[in-house]
């Protein structure tokens, strides 16, 4: 970027064009600002060169454009300008309502943060493609259009125009490409995702453990696992990081449903018929800010989110390409009891965010010890594991340091909110605690004790039970198949 960035006088953001060499498994996600420079995202999926038929290139040209759309949340948010174009292609109303879902709900905590209200600002367009113009740079360019004339087995893919509502492949027609069943599950170093590969495991259901990213924690539970792995890259416009120097907006995205999209497009590419989640349903649930209402941080692994994202898929890309988080039935205490059941990953797994930041520093150990996940996961896991095992996993043992009490009280939603980080619901911290107050080996720890004295009396009893926070709901959209053998594997 040579000229300052001025984040308010930016017109437009504009979605260039996307494009996939097939003969590489190299994607390129293009965007810029008015008539700016490019933006370039780089996706790769190893397994290249990757043969499509065409119904096939069809569906990964539809993946790769609702990839497209989705990771521009990335860019969009430097400058939040009034204008969205799409130079290169033409979206349906399916397709707009998905995205201003994804946008609005995906930056709220964004939003929030920069006093911003993006209610009814999001637009996209709906309709054919614009003309080529001066503003829109390669965005119409015939150097990638041409690609798409060549032959369908190792060709070019780019954005071509999705039909519109009602032309050719309209809503709900998306055809089944007879995918085979075999499951890219995702994994992120965390306990939910390893608790979902062990009952796929004990399930005999084929998966490949798959993750966005160079991080070697998650590559060391992957190997962990002794399963077959996929290691997809990403690489963020480098240009974003010299905007946010320069005063861009900055805050969270949505990153869930942005690596969902790329795991679709890596499994059309593969060839197989389901992309797993880990999200349970605790996610569904924000923090409660006063004078504001709900603002979840989490929004793209809650519920609302992968129904959307579900359904579009399985309408306009592939029928028999299914989407789904095989915790949302579980609470976060249920996953976590789940996880206690095994001791595999206790010397693997981090669920402590700090791990995984792109710049900057990352934590001396794999446990910060003091941000709202370690304390969350500590909490959550303390009722159903050992003392000595958890305080082995984190190296300290967190319920015994007054320095963390802050921390705690947010859990708790006492005297503030709930964090804006990946945490269970309050009810879930207060049913730990108090099972924890009535544990001998807990109950003297000094935020427990604390909690006991100070905190459990102005609540009442019936809040305070673990046991209803453990049940399975049904609220899920697994195949109908597996999600009766798991309600069996996770009842016994
Ligand atoms: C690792 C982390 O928590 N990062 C959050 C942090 O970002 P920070 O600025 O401190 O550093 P980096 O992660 O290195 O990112 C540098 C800048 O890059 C931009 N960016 C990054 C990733 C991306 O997908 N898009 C981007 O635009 C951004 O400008 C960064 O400043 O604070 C940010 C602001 O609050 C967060 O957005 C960063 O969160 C990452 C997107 C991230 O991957 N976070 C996950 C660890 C995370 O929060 N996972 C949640 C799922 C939440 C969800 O789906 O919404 C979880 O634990 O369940
Ligand atoms: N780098 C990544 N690549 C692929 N999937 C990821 C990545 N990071 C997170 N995920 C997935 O996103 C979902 C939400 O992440 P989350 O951090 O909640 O899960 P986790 O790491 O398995 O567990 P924990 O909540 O203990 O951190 C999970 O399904 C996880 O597998």
């Amino acid at each position: 970027m040579s000229a300052q960035f001025q984040r308010d006088a930016v017109r437009a953001f504009r979605f260039v064009r996307c494009h996939l060499d097939a003969a590489t498994g190299i994607a390129e996600l293009v965007y810029a600002f008015d008539d700016g420079p490019e933006l370039i995202e780089t996706i790769t999926i190893p397994g290249a060169p990757f043969v499509l038929d065409g119904a096939r290139e069809h569906a990964v040209r539809q993946a790769l454009r609702l990839l497209h759309l989705i990771a521009g949340v990335s860019y969009y948010k430097a400058a939040v300008p009034e204008e969205i174009r799409i130079d290169s292609y033409a979206i349906d109303a399916d397709a707009a309502a998905l995205l201003e879902l994804i946008y609005v709900n995906g930056l709220g905590e964004f939003a929030y943060r920069n006093g911003l209200n993006l209610h009814g600002k999001i637009k996209f367009p709906v309709g054919p493609s614009p003309q080529p113009s001066p503003a829109s740079g390669r965005g119409s360019n015939s150097v990638d259009a041409s690609a798409l004339d060549g032959p369908s087995s190792t060709a070019d893919l780019d954005g071509l125009p999705l039909p519109l509502a009602g032309e050719g492949r309209g809503e709900g027609q998306a055809p089944a490409l007879g995918l085979r069943e075999h499951a890219l599950v995702a994994i992120g170093g965390g306990k939910d995702s390893l608790v979902s590969i062990e009952a796929l495991r004990a399930l005999g259901i084929e998966q490949t453990v798959t993750w966005i990213g160079g991080s070697q924690l998650i590559a060391a539970c992957a190997a962990r696992t002794e399963l077959p792995t996929l290691n997809l890259g990403r690489a963020l416009a480098p240009q974003l990081f010299e905007l946010n120097r320069q005063g861009a907006y900055n805050g969270h995205i949505p990153v869930t449903v942005v690596n969902s999209a790329i795991m679709v497009l890596a499994a059309l590419l593969h060839g197989v018929d389901q992309v797993v989640f880990s999200n349970e349903r605790s996610a569904s649930y924000g923090s409660l800010i006063e004078g504001t209402g709900e603002v979840n941080h989490q929004w793209s692994k809650g519920w609302a989110c992968e129904q959307a994202f579900g359904d579009y898929v399985q309408r306009h890309v592939a029928a028999d390409l299914h989407y789904y988080s095989l915790l949302r039935p579980l609470s976060e205490l249920a996953v976590a009891r789940q996880f206690a059941r095994t001791d595999r990953y206790d010397a693997h797994f981090s669920s402590c965010n700090r791990n995984f930041h792109i710049l900057g520093e990352r934590p001396a150990s794999r446990w910060c010890g003091v941000c709202p996940k370690c304390h969350f996961v500590f909490l959550a896991l303390a009722p159903f594991m050992t003392k000595p095992r958890l305080v082995g996993i984190f190296g300290r043992n967190l319920l015994d340091d007054p320095g963390q009490t802050e921390g705690y009280d947010a859990l708790l939603e006492y005297r503030n909110h709930k964090p804006f980080e990946c945490v269970g619901e309050g009810r879930e911290s207060r049913a730990a605690m108090a099972a924890l107050s009535e544990r001998p080996e807990w109950r003297e720890d000094a935020l427990v004790e604390r909690f006991a004295r100070e905190i459990r009396p102005q609540l009442g009893d019936d809040d305070l039970r673990i046991e209803p926070l453990l049940t399975l709901d049904d609220e899920q959209r697994l195949p109908p198949r597996l999600w009766e053998r798991l309600r069996a594997y996770f009842a016994a």
